[in-house]
């Protein structure tokens, strides 16, 4: 799956844009952070991706095809799409809202059968929602209703699943419940693209983030690059510092907001500087299907590696990469391998010039 967004403006009113001249793009395997503040268009661009509003100016593309052109059972038979879970829901029971899921492969007619109804079972025990499953909607909680409306989207077994602030309505369990099935789906070949207020989601599981501003301007790219102090400074008007949390196995990067600033300026990709840094980045993999996730990963830095382990992974392996980079890659390789699920990852660097002073 390949989702190309090629410069495109939107405004409900002419006068007033809410996205101007936005470019990314989206594949499978990739999870795509979509941030900024209230206000910022993070739904409206969501809605006009999957074709629910058309764009003022340029396209969509889906596998090539303009979504535009595309009728719109085509584009849900490769999109699910959880809205966020507020407004008025039918009292339709939790095992019916989640076959509706089912009817864009089924067909809308078409009864379920043992198979989806299975489906929706098995899906709400990797949520932990089975309990839910003979209450109304209409009877839930917000977050509740979150959940099922997940659940409902993989019913649909997407090859792009997009969700509008999935996080938001639910406690910590859920929350890493939700972060951890996006990170299985990618990992298993699907593209998710979601939008979150907390830029510690992105830090910590989108290889890719896009940072949208109050007027329309915006920036894409690989998450160690977007997602800055200096990028939050200017497109949410905090200060605020990106901190590390070291466990026995991981670093964790966090977000630690500090004050409220004026907001000012354009946010900006982190330029890649000369300044090269031999490293070495170990990594901990306990799921040896990441394989040839990775490898296609090293592929993209094969003239930065010095070397590698060539070995096959297994359970529990300890693998290490070994880098002659600017440090931008450095980091940038080290975080796109500690979002594949199951990985820890610790990285120890030094300026190139001070390793060879000894
Ligand atoms: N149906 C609509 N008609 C007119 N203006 C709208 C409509 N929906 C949203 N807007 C305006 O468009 C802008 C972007 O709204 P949008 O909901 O996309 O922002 P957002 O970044 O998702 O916000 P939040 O983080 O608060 O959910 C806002 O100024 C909002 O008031």
């Amino acid at each position: 799956m390949k989702l190309t967004v090629e410069h495109t403006s939107f405004g409900y009113k002419k006068s007033t844009p809410v996205i101007q001249n936005l470019s990314f793009t989206a594949e499978s395997g990739q999870l795509i952070a979509i941030l900024g503040p209230n206000g910022a268009g993070k739904t409206t661009l969501l809605r006009c991706t999957t074709g629910l509003l058309k764009w003022n100016k340029g396209i969509s593309r889906l596998d090539g095809e303009n979504t535009n052109q595309m009728p719109a059972k085509e584009i849900w038979k490769k999109v699910a799409y959880v809205p966020q879970a507020r407004g008025s829901f039918a009292a339709l029971n939790v095992t019916d809202m989640i076959l509706l899921g089912t009817t864009s492969r089924v067909g809308v007619f078409a009864t379920p059968g043992q198979k989806e109804r299975d489906l929706v079972v098995q899906l709400t025990e990797e949520l932990g929602i089975q309990r839910l499953l003979n209450k109304n909607c209409n009877e839930i909680s917000g977050g509740e209703l979150q959940m099922v409306l997940i659940a409902r989207a993989l019913a649909g077994k997407p090859d792009l699943l997009i969700l509008d602030e999935p996080e938001s309505a639910l406690d910590f369990k859920n929350q890493l419940i939700v972060l951890n099935t996006m990170s299985r789906l990618v990992a298993e070949g699907i593209c998710v693209i979601f939008n979150t207020h907390y830029p510690d989601h992105a830090l910590s599981r989108a290889t890719h983030s896009l940072i949208l501003q109050k007027g329309g301007a915006s920036i894409f790219g690989e998450t160690s690059k977007i997602v800055t102090e200096e990028n939050i400074k200017k497109a949410f008007g905090v200060q605020a510092v990106i901190g590390k949390t070291e466990t026995a196995g991981h670093v964790y990067q966090s977000v630690v907001p500090l004050k409220v600033i004026k907001a000012q300026g354009t946010c900006e990709k982190v330029a890649d500087s000369t300044q090269q840094q031999l490293a070495l980045i170990s990594c901990i993999i306990t799921d040896p299907g990441i394989q040839p996730k990775l490898n296609t990963l090293l592929k993209q830095y094969e003239t930065y590696i010095v070397s590698h382990d060539e070995k096959p992974l297994q359970k529990a392996t300890i693998a290490t990469i070994t880098m002659s980079a600017p440090a931008e890659e450095v980091t940038s390789l080290a975080h796109e391998i500690s979002v594949f699920p199951g990985v820890a990852v610790k990285t120890t660097a030094v300026p190139k010039q001070e390793a060879a002073n000894g």
